[in-house]
């Protein structure tokens, strides 16, 4: 993609309300996805991720700028992109009358399978993702949760060799979740496939995602590895406390502490370098602070803190 830029143009609602403006939701995005990887695009809600996504999909024409896949011009071919990916947007009422099953082999269909291979695919990743029991239950009767898996299976059934999926595990139980997890995962190292995905849930995202794009108000603000990125907010751990009760503040120790933690109830969030954090774990494991001690947890900086600080929602860092 080079130079991506989409404007919305100002509606009128109502006449008693504030004249509405044109939001630019893509701002001269460029970005480059290599074969099989799978890159993330992360942002805070309205930072243009969909906007982005559905170009990239064809559903959406840019104002400007270009977006090449596989070698095809998707600006001036954009129905060439249903041929090359399949794309899970955040609304599937489409599927909505069909049964798991249908849905699944239907893609499969659709996407060039003949009949036999069809039926295969669709037990297949059923399976995968834990949906057989519900085979035979229509989309519209599932719970949230359950469609959403169900429009996964969907668009993983045929094997496409770029996957595009926004948000693809919204509203999931945490088994659901790391179901589908694993499927991407297992979709790029046995076949090679290149996903591009949207999602809140970075901290699971982390574990997939070779690349990620922070987006901000129809800009790139960030591009990286998740290792790269963490790297941004600096070499600082979090030390997590959490008191049984009060905390034991007749401890010179923790005393001394206090003023430097985030205090959320029970919970003290300490931001320190990696040596101190690890003279005040020794600190807090034994005598009275141990006794006085729920729980504690030492960690590096996640995805998740890289995302609030980029965001603009998390202080002291510089956007790239
Ligand atoms: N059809 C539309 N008409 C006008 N403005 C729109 C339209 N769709 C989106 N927008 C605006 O464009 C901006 C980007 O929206 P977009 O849906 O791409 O954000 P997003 O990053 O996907 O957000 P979320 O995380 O909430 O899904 C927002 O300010 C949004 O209000």
């Amino acid at each position: 993609m080079r130079g991506l830029t989409k404007t919305y143009p100002a509606r009128r609602g109502r006449r008693r309300d504030p004249a509405p403006r044109p939001v630019r939701a893509s701002d001269g995005i460029a970005l480059d996805v290599a074969p099989g990887e799978i890159f993330g695009l992360l942002g805070p809600n309205g930072a243009g991720k969909t906007t982005l996504v559905r170009q990239l999909t064809g559903l959406l024409r840019p104002d400007a700028g270009s977006i090449t896949l596989l070698g095809h011009d998707l600006v001036r071919h954009p129905r060439r992109a249903a041929r090359l990916l399949a794309y899970l947007g955040q609304e599937s009422t489409a599927l909505d009358e069909l049964t798991v099953a249908l849905a699944a082999e239907t893609t499969a269909r659709l996407r060039g399978l003949g009949p036999q291979a069809a039926r295969a695919e669709r037990d297949a990743v059923l399976e995968e993702l834990g949906l057989t029991p519900l085979a035979a239950r229509p989309l519209k009767r599932l719970s949230g949760g359950q469609r959403r898996l169900a429009c996964v299976a969907a668009a993983l059934a045929g094997r496409r060799p770029v996957l595009v999926l926004d948000e693809p595990t919204a509203g999931m139980d945490p088994v659901a979740r790391r179901a589908v997890w694993s499927a991407i995962d297992r979709r790029r190292t046995r076949e090679g496939t290149t996903v591009v995905l949207v999602t809140h849930n970075v901290t699971e995202a982390e574990t997939v995602l070779d690349r990620v794009a922070v987006l901000d108000s129809g800009r790139v603000i960030a591009c990286d590895t998740p290792g790269g990125l963490k790297g941004m907010v600096g070499s600082d751990v979090r030390l997590d406390l959490v008191w049984r009760e009060d905390p034991p503040v007749h401890v010179p120790e923790i005393a001394a502490l206090r003023s430097g933690a985030t205090v959320s109830g029970r919970r003290w969030t300490l931001r320190l370098p990696p040596e101190r954090a690890r003279d005040l774990v020794a600190a807090v494991t034994h005598g009275p602070a141990f006794a006085a001690l729920d729980d504690f947890t030492l960690a590096t900086p996640s995805l998740e803190d890289v995302y609030l600080a980029l965001g603009g929602r998390g202080p002291g860092l510089e956007r790239s």
